[in-house]
């Protein structure tokens, strides 16, 4: 045990190992349990994640009275289990009944006694719950001041939303159900949770903008293995070489941020790694990054002790390839941020930790044995057992010679064998006389059993060995075991440094990610400013490019002086809600810190993205469609500031075209009389060229109106998606319908009818035979009307319809 002392203190040289042994990944489905206290308008909460037993705490935080705040948490989280008093305010009371109408989301919801939310309660929960990283040296009096460094004590309702969760955590024994009950739930690390700064994103919008293409809740805690993303920007960025990288860049998809500095952080990052100079150091990190295992995993076993050969094998890769990663890394410039915080975060403990596990774990005999084995001169009296099992052999065959004189001389051969728990035992060969039971019988010796043809017994010989060295075996099983154990504690008191790690080589992999994707895809960094502005030269859709053998570029620039107010016409399929989607993923990919699919751009950051486009299905919602339009629509009208984003597609479709189009231009007036300090961006396609036609809008400097360029070639309508200042003066919903393969006779009789609508002609069926003489006697009906004098006191109205009017109508002509 000296050695292994020895080597708590050293830090000794290592290299690599061949080894190969897949991490193995401990799959079962996570479950997310999450407790939550609001009072006077502040809100507590933390919750429990069982992937990587970590305990999220969010500090307290104003939410207001419909607890949106929460509602946003809930959404990212998607925990399985919700907490919380069972007294409580009203907010929190309909909150919880809200949750419960959703058919796509039932959380299960688990009211404990307020006692159970009491401070003192909470903290003495805290002080004994399983916190392997705490290191054993700490004493309970100074326990108190190191929990204070992992999780912030000012927060009093989410510490005593800490005390209810681990009394569930503990009653349930999450994650622990199997294991004996003085096992405790473990914490293996503290981890603060924020949504400070995050841009307002709802689920509609990642939907619709295709950002992640799954159908289910885009959550970073439901991810499973094996879930395929489709075409989805989530999916053409996202290159990680680990699982964890991948994670992380789903909840940077997840949380678009409006904090400057730590876009800026990331640009820095991706501008060193798109230029060509510098890709060697980008594949030699990148496989590097390929070795780092699934660190919370691993540190979880350890925690309750189930560590297999290959997680030893996964930790010293990782810990080996991090200490790589910074030796590489600590070349580069250190004026970027990352690149500073891995050459100095990476401390010293992942040498030792890879030192004294390539020093300690004799990995070829471990993985041939399927068990935890150690290497020579760990500790000298493990050594001297060894050496006397080596020795055993000979020794063995010596004593079984002697066996051998005092048998039957009948049996030819015997050999003395050591089985772990039974002992030394006498083995020979089965004879053909040999047949009942009773025939195993041999002098002085007692019979145990028949295996494989050959007899096995206890003689006084080999009980004799069996006093001597029988527990040799097993004790060196169970010296080895309080080897590993040791080391596991060693381990698990620089968790720390491992989780630092995990934090910034997910980072890094997210970055580097997002650097081959821009340079494959030729992107540029956008220049991010604070101020209300948004200027995107020559921008694509990041998807759609990579389907469409030719794209047509278009620009966009919204600010005070060039219009903050787009209207967009143009006939169907011009391009119109791929122009929307595509300014929208441009200022989302600005707001992850990615590079932009566009020749330049400038974004001042937006504090939310609202969109009104295709409806989502509403059965499971039990909304009409029309509903959630304006669901949508209200969301934008009252959600959004002088720094919003709002995309609107087709808005007032749902209904009859007199009411979706003064909707439509009530919604865009409101915005246009606003202060212009209060006008969000928006960006609006329509089809109701009525709009514009009618002069609906009031003038205002912040509007500009816009249309895709489209040519008439003979009776063919060419698309050219070239966006340009103007109206669009023509649906040509005949050429696309001609296009799209209606009859023409039917696409004819359309224009035909549309014209005369247009004209205020009148409409003739033609399913009935229509004739002159009708629509002469129409024309003398009204000409009866105009000549009406409704000022004339005699005038009978009676006797003018009866007897004048309708004599002369006969039958009337249907409009058709
Ligand atoms: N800039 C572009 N470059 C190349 N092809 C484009 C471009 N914009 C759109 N397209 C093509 O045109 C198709 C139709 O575009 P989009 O759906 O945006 O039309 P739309 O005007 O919104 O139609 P609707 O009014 O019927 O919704 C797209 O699927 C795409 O194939």
């Amino acid at each position: 045990m000296a050695a292994l002392e020895s080597l708590r203190k050293g830090v000794l040289g290592f290299g690599p190992l061949g080894i190969n042994g897949d991490e193995e990944e401990a799959e079962d489905s996570p479950t997310v349990l999450l407790s939550v206290l609001a009072q006077h308008g502040q809100m507590g909460l933390c919750f429990y994640d069982t992937k990587d037993s970590s305990l999220h705490y969010m500090i307290d935080t104003a939410d207001n009275y419909e607890l949106q705040l929460l509602a946003r948490v809930i959404q990212e989280v998607s925990p399985h289990v919700i907490i919380t008093s069972a007294k409580q305010e009203r907010c929190m009371t309909s909150f919880l009944q809200q949750l419960g109408s959703n058919p796509d989301y039932k959380p299960e919801v688990v009211t404990y006694p307020y006692v159970d939310f009491g401070l003192e309660v909470s903290k003495q929960r805290l002080l004994s719950a399983h916190l392997p990283f705490v290191p054993a040296s700490i004493s309970e009096r100074d326990k108190m001041s190191y929990l204070s460094s992992c999780i912030s004590f000012d927060s009093p309702l989410m510490l005593r939303a800490v005390g209810a969760l681990l009394k569930c955590l503990d009653r349930r024994r999450v994650g622990v159900e199997l294991e004996d009950s003085s096992v405790g739930v473990p914490i293996l690390q503290f981890h603060s949770y924020t949504l400070k700064g995050v841009v307002c994103i709802d689920r509609d919008t990642y939907s619709v903008l295709q950002i992640f293409k799954s159908e289910l809740h885009p959550s970073v805690y439901k991810l499973h293995s094996g879930e395929k993303e489709g075409l989805s920007l989530y999916g053409i960025l996202n290159r990680c070489r680990c699982k964890f990288g991948s994670k992380l860049l789903r909840q940077w998809f997840l949380r678009p941020t409006l904090d400057l500095a730590v876009l800026h952080r990331r640009q820095e990052v991706i501008r060193f790694f798109t230029s060509p100079r510098n890709s060697d150091a980008l594949s030699n990190l990148q496989s590097s990054l390929r070795n780092i295992s699934n660190i919370p995993t691993l540190l979880r076993r350890m925690s309750l002790s189930h560590t297999k050969v290959t997680d030893w094998q996964s930790l010293y890769k990782t810990a080996y390839n991090a200490v790589c990663i910074r030796d590489t890394v600590r070349h580069l410039p250190q004026s970027i941020h990352l690149f500073r915080d891995i050459s100095e975060g990476l401390s010293d403990d992942l040498d030792h930790i890879a030192s004294l596990i390539s020093r300690v774990v004799d990995f070829e005999t471990s993985l041939a044995e399927n068990r935890f084995t150690i290497k020579p001169n760990v500790d000298p009296a493990i050594d001297e057992k060894k050496r006397r099992m080596m020795g055993l052999s000979d020794f063995l065959t010596n004593v079984a010679r002697r066996e051998l004189e005092h048998l039957d001389p009948r049996i030819p051969s015997c050999c003395v064998i050591y089985i772990p728990l039974i002992g030394f035992l006498l083995s020979v060969p089965r004879m053909p006389s040999m047949v009942e039971k009773e025939d195993f019988e041999l002098e002085e010796l007692d019979f145990m059993f028949l295996s494989e043809d050959r007899l096995h017994y206890r003689s006084q010989r080999t009980k004799e060995l069996d006093n001597l060295l029988g527990d040799l075996h097993c004790d060196i099983r169970d010296m080895e075991t309080a080897v590993m154990t040791q080391l596991q504690n060693i381990i698990l008191e620089r968790s720390a440094s491992l989780y630092k790690v995990l934090d910034l080589t997910a980072e890094l992999d997210c970055l580097m990610a997002m650097s081959s994707a821009s340079q494959e895809y030729g992107y540029t960094s956008p220049k991010l400013v604070s101020h209300r502005k948004i200027t995107v030269t020559q921008g694509r859709h990041p998807l759609l490019e990579l389907c469409s053998p030719v794209f047509v570029a278009n620009s966009f620039q919204s600010s005070e002086s060039q219009g903050r107010v787009k209207i967009i016409t143009g006939p169907n399929s011009s391009g119109k809600s791929i122009y929307l989607k595509q300014v929208g993923l441009i200022v989302f990919m600005a707001l992850i810190g990615s590079d932009v699919p566009a020749k330049e751009a400038e974004i001042g950051l937006v504090d939310g993205i609202f969109t009104r486009m295709q409806s989502r299905e509403s059965v499971s919602v039990g909304l009409s469609t029309f509903m959630i339009d304006l669901n949508q629509m209200a969301q934008a009208l009252n959600s959004t500031t002088g720094n919003s984003l709002v995309l609107i597609d087709e808005f007032g479709k749902g209904t009859n075209t007199v009411d979706g189009l003064s909707l439509l231009a009530a919604s865009i007036s409101h915005w246009l009389r606003k202060p212009p300090m209060d006008v969000p961006h928006v960006l609006l396609a329509t089809n109701f060229h009525s709009l514009l036609q009618l002069g609906l809008l009031p003038s205002s400097g912040l509007l500009s109106l816009l249309t895709l360029e489209t040519a008439v070639d003979g009776e063919e309508l060419v698309f050219l998606y070239q966006l340009k200042e103007g109206i669009c003066q023509s649906s040509y919903a005949a050429n696309i319908a001609t296009l799209a393969g209606l009859p023409t006779s039917l696409v004819q009789r359309g224009v035909e009818v549309s014209e005369l609508y247009r004209t205020g002609r009148l409409i003739k069926r033609i399913d009935k035979a229509s004739s002159d003489e009708q629509a002469n006697r129409c024309r003398s009906v009204v000409k009866m009307f105009l000549s009406l004098d409704l000022e004339d006191k005699d005038l009978d109205l009676q006797h003018f319809m009866k007897d004048e009017l309708l004599p002369s109508a006969g039958e009337l002509p249907n409009r058709s």
